[in-house]
């Protein structure tokens, strides 16, 4: 195996935690203040569980100041569009962060628009969605934003490529389809009723995989020399992580691929201290 076509998301999210970190310590320094995340954990998911560690840790690491505040699953949307309001008028904290998902009883849309858009870090409210899709500045959805950084720290051109993303979810396919537009793609987007997948993934210099389905993308479905990148989360029978692409099959022809697990799930940490830190820096500025 060829470890220089692959493209390695702890080594690039230890670069940009790295960054991160100096920049704390000058806000720090200017302000006598530290970022600040509030987590809300709604239940006992053990894969939330993990997740959420892991965020604290990452926050740790470059020093935020993080807060998590766990929540019983029969908790009431009410209770927790109240807890989200008591953050939002919190002046020590800067990002807000609901872990997805959430129980039954609770509507996620109604729970995410209730976060100040300005303290936003997952980028998901409608009004940073609608200034992402305008062109405007705003909190970027944070695993999005991270494969744009894939493909710029690793040397990989965009404009003028084109680019096929499988998966049209409003937390990656689309925002990361008007990114990769923004940096002057050609974008196309696939999703489960395409007809014919293989015959537009093979046109891809830059093919993003964010399906959800397990090594749903093989050989077959890929250019000699393309770009791909996995965004997949899936377990394997014998409980391995693993994601949308059959990666054995399909790193021999890709000029470069990220693994799954260390590649786009390391990136996406990664900017949600970029967000925090970008919205905690607006906070100090606005005064
Ligand atoms: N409000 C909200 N925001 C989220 O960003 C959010 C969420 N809810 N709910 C769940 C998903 C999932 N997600 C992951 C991020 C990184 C890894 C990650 O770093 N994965 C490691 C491996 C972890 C392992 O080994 O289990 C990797 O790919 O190398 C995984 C999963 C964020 N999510």
């Amino acid at each position: 195996m060829e470890q220089g076509k692959w493209i390695d998301g702890k080594v690039l999210a230890k670069e940009i935690k790295g960054e991160l970190a100096k920049e704390v310590a000058v806000l720090a320094e200017e302000t006598g203040e530290r970022p600040g995340l509030a987590v809300i954990l709604v239940g006992n998911d053990p894969a939330s569980e993990t997740y959420v560690r892991g965020k604290v840790r990452d926050c740790e690491e470059v020093g935020i100041r993080s807060q998590l505040i766990r929540k019983p699953d029969t908790i009431e949307e009410d209770e927790l569009l109240s807890e989200v309001q008591r953050l939002n008028e919190d002046p020590a904290i800067h990002g807000i962060l609901v872990q997805l998902p959430l129980p039954d009883q609770i509507n996620p849309d109604r729970v995410i628009s209730e976060i100040r858009p300005d303290k936003d870090v997952d980028g998901f409210h409608p009004l940073n969605a609608g200034r992402l899709a305008t062109g405007l500045d705003s909190l970027l959805p944070c695993t999005p934003h991270g494969i744009l950084q894939m493909l710029k720290r690793s040397g990989v051109s965009i404009a003028g490529k084109h680019a096929v993303v499988v998966g049209r979810s409003n937390i990656v396919g689309k925002p990361v389809s008007l990114l990769l537009q923004r940096e002057n793609a050609t974008v196309t987007m696939c999703h489960s009723r395409t007809e014919d997948l293989a015959h537009h993934t093979r046109q891809a210099d830059i093919l993003v995989a964010a399906v959800g389905r397990l090594h749903m993308i093989t050989r077959q479905h890929v250019r000699e020399g393309a770009v791909v990148i996995d965004v997949g989360m899936n377990r394997t029978p014998e409980g391995k992580l693993a994601g949308d692409v059959d990666f054995d099959a399909v790193e021999p022809i890709a000029s470069r691929i990220t693994p799954v697990p260390g590649g786009v799930g390391p990136m996406t940490r990664a900017m949600l201290l970029y967000n925090t830190v970008k919205a905690a820096r607006t906070f100090f500025t606005k005064g």
